[in-house]
């Protein structure tokens, strides 16, 4: 195949960065068309992108001139898209959380294994992360000793139209995914707790929230969500093991000393802090999809992803500790 034909749903933020970083500065792969239920907006994009426009993603998806699919819409039109994709045969990378519920999640994972194609990726870019990858390695050193505690803090500048679930579905979905990942191994309890709220809080939105993991051999983990945090983007991961505190590097900029005051920019929201892992993920996805072997996050990490937030869910509205039941693996997922 000379170039990947991608067909990409959902041209609003990350969509068109995904446009931009795949046409202009990624080797491999070309997105030729998008779709949009806002379609007047979509013609706009595909004009500005040069690529055909459609009003159904449907339609673009079952067309002879796509290979394959990106899904940026919302999360609750994922699982649509997705299986649409699948039902055509085709790979298709889709925007996290694979779908809000992990019952969504669930009949994806159904629909690819009778399918019999891994063709699934999950846009979990923190496994992309040099820095993430970096305390992979460390981890998997084994010098420092076995991980025992995790204190992390993910916090956005703001957050419009949030709501308090979504704070655990859409945004510490990544530290779920993230986090099982780099200790590799599932979780076994989770318990979600309310600070004090700031006065920036939308609505009924509980924000900040901190959620408390146990994995299955015992690792303690607490994620602090702060989605209106008004400071800037600022993810914090910090592993403290046997015989040293691992933590996450931020992307380097230069300090400044002024007007009497020392101060380092950080970075203000995910397309700039996470640029390289943006960039890293798809191209990978590219040449996987056109070599026909996928190694990314696939369906079932999208499923285990929202079987957590539920679990989040259940023991936010209790206010108690629940048990995250999973059942075992697909050997389809083994190979
Ligand atoms: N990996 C990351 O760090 C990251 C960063 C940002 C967003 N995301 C994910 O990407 C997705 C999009 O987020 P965004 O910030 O670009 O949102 P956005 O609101 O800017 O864009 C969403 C687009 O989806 C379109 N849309 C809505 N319903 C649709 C439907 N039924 N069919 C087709 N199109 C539909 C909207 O018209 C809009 O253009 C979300 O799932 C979000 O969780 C991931
Ligand atoms: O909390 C946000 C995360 O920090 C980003 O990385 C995106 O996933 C975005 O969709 C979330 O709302």
């Amino acid at each position: 195949m000379k170039e990947l034909r991608i067909g990409l749903v959902g041209t609003g933020n990350i969509g068109r960065t995904h446009i931009e970083r795949i046409n202009q500065r990624l080797q491999g792969g070309r997105v030729i068309a998008c779709a949009d239920a806002n379609f007047d907006f979509c013609k706009t994009v595909a004009e500005q992108y040069g690529l055909d426009a459609y009003q159904r993603g449907e339609d673009m998806i079952s067309s002879n001139d796509i290979d394959a699919v990106i899904v940026a819409t919302l999360d609750p039109f994922h699982e649509q898209y997705v299986r649409a994709a699948i039902q055509a045969g085709k790979y298709v990378f889709c925007e996290k959380p694979l779908a809000p519920e992990a019952e969504a999640c669930k009949r994806i994972v159904e629909a690819e294994i009778t399918g019999g194609k891994h063709l699934v990726q999950v846009g979990f870019m923190r496994r992309y992360d040099p820095g993430y990858r970096q305390l992979k390695g460390l981890l998997a050193s084994g010098k420092y000793g076995l991980p025992l505690m995790l204190h992390c803090a993910h916090r956005n500048y703001d957050a419009p139209g949030f709501t308090t679930p979504m704070s655990v579905e859409n945004s510490m979905i990544h530290e779920i995914d993230v986090l099982r990942w780099l200790l590799n191994e599932n979780y076994a309890t989770v318990e979600v707790v309310f600070p004090k709220s700031t006065r920036h809080a939308e609505g009924d939105l509980r924000d900040p929230q901190i959620m408390y993991l146990t994995t299955e051999s015992g690792v303690r983990i607490d994620v602090e969500s702060f989605v209106n945090c008004r400071y800037g983007y600022d993810i914090k991961c910090e592993i403290v093991c046997e015989e040293a505190s691992l933590n996450l590097p931020e992307p380097p900029n230069a300090m400044i000393r002024t007007n009497d005051s020392r101060m380092t920019p950080i970075c203000h929201d995910w397309s700039e802090r996470f640029i390289d892992a943006y960039n890293i993920e798809l191209q990978e996805w590219i040449n996987f999809c056109k070599n026909g072997h996928l190694t990314g996050p696939n369906a079932w990490d999208g499923y285990v992803g929202q079987v957590t937030a539920k679990a989040a869910s259940k023991a936010r509205d209790t206010q108690s500790v629940v048990r995250i039941e999973l059942e075992s693996m697909p050997d389809f997922y083994k190979k």
